[in-house]
C-alpha cells in the first residue's frame, strides 16, 4: 500500500522533452508516484507515454523541468526495472539463465542468482520450465519470464510499457492477475503504460490520463476499492463506472465526443 506521508518515489515537475528531431513530445508534465503505488498511465497513441517512461528510467534527460527519483540513484539496492511490449529474451539461453542475467551482471554468485531466479519463476507459474528455451514458450509464458526477470531484481520502481498489448484476452487477464500478485508480494511501485481502459481499471490504484499536443497529464482518477480486490472486480458495477469515466476523459483528451 502506498504511504501517503512518504516522499514520492518518482516526481515529474513541469517536465518538457524535445526530441532531437525538434518534436516537443512533453510539456509541463507533472506527476508523482508514491512508494509501493500502482499507477496506470493511459493516453492516446503518440501522446508521449513511452517518452515519459524512458525519462522515469533515466534513459533520456528532460529538456526542461525536473525528474526526481531515489530509485534512480546509482549504486543503491532497489532501483528501477523495465518491461517492454516485447519480452526481449535471449533466444540462445534457458529461461532460468534469462532471469538470472540481471543478478549475474551485478556480481551475485551463480548459486544465489539461480535460487532467486527459480523462486521468481515459480511465483509467475513457470516452475518446471527453467531449462526451456524462449522459442518453446507461448507469448504469455515469454512475458511471464520478462516479468520474473524484472521482479528478481527487487526493484523499488517497475516500469512497464504496454507489456500485455500483444496477448489474447484470456492470456492478458491471467497475466494481469499474476502481475498484481507479484506487485503485492514485492511491495514495489509500478508505472504501467496502457491504451486499454479496462486494463488500467483492473490493475491500478490510480490512473493518470495523458493528452497530446504536446503530451501532459490532463486528469488523475483514483480507482476504488483499494486492492486487494475481489477476483470478479473486472465485472463489477464499480469497474464499469470507472471505465466509463476514464473513457470520457480519454475522449476529451483526444478532442473527441465521448
Ligand atoms: N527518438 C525520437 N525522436 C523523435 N521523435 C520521437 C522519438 N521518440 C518518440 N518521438 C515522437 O514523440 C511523440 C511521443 O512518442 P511516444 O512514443 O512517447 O508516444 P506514445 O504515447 O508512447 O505512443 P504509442 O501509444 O503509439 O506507443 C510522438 O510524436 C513520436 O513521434
Amino acid at each position: 500500500m502506498p504511504d501517503a506521508l512518504a516522499p514520492p518515489l518518482l516526481a515529474f515537475e513541469r517536465v518538457g522533452l524535445r526530441h532531437a528531431g525538434g518534436r516537443q513530445a512533453l510539456q509541463d508534465c507533472s506527476l508523482q508516484l508514491a512508494p509501493g503505488e500502482f499507477l496506470a498511465l493511459l493516453g492516446p497513441s503518440g501522446c508521449g507515454k513511452s517518452t515519459l517512461l524512458r525519462l522515469a528510467a533515466g534513459l533520456i534527460a528532460a529538456s526542461s523541468g525536473q525528474v526526481q527519483s531515489p530509485a534512480l540513484a546509482p549504486g543503491r539496492e532497489g532501483g528501477t526495472a523495465m518491461v517492454f511490449q516485447s519480452p526481449a529474451l535471449m533466444p540462445w539461453a534457458s529461461v532460468e539463465a534469462n532471469v538470472m542475467l540481471p543478478l549475474r551482471l551485478r556480481g551475485r554468485p551463480q548459486a544465489e542468482a539461480r535460487a532467486a531466479a527459480r523462486a521468481q519463476l515459480a511465483q509467475v507459474g513457470l516452475a518446471g520450465w527453467e531449462a526451456a528455451r524462449p522459442a518453446e514458450l507461448s507469448g504469455g509464458m515469454a512475458m511471464r519470464v520478462a516479468i520474473a526477470r524484472a521482479l528478481v531484481q527487487r526493484p523499488r520502481l517497475l516500469l512497464m510499457d504496454e507489456p500485455f498489448a500483444a496477448l489474447d484476452e484470456l492470456s492478458r487477464q491471467a497475466l494481469q492477475a499474476e502481475l498484481l500478485a507479484g506487485w503485492q508480494a514485492s511491495g514495489c511501485a509500478v508505472l504501467f503504460v496502457t491504451h486499454n481502459v479496462a486494463e488500467a481499471v483492473v490493475l491500478s490504484q490510480r490512473v493518470a490520463v495523458m493528452g497530446r499536443g504536446p503530451g501532459r497529464i490532463v486528469a488523475e482518477h483514483r480507482i476504488d476499492p483499494p486492492p486487494p480486490r475481489a477476483a470478479d472486480f473486472r465485472h463489477s458495477d464499480a469497474a464499469a463506472a470507472h471505465a466509463r469515466a476514464l473513457s470520457a476523459t480519454l475522449a476529451a483528451a483526444q478532442g473527441q465526443p465521448a
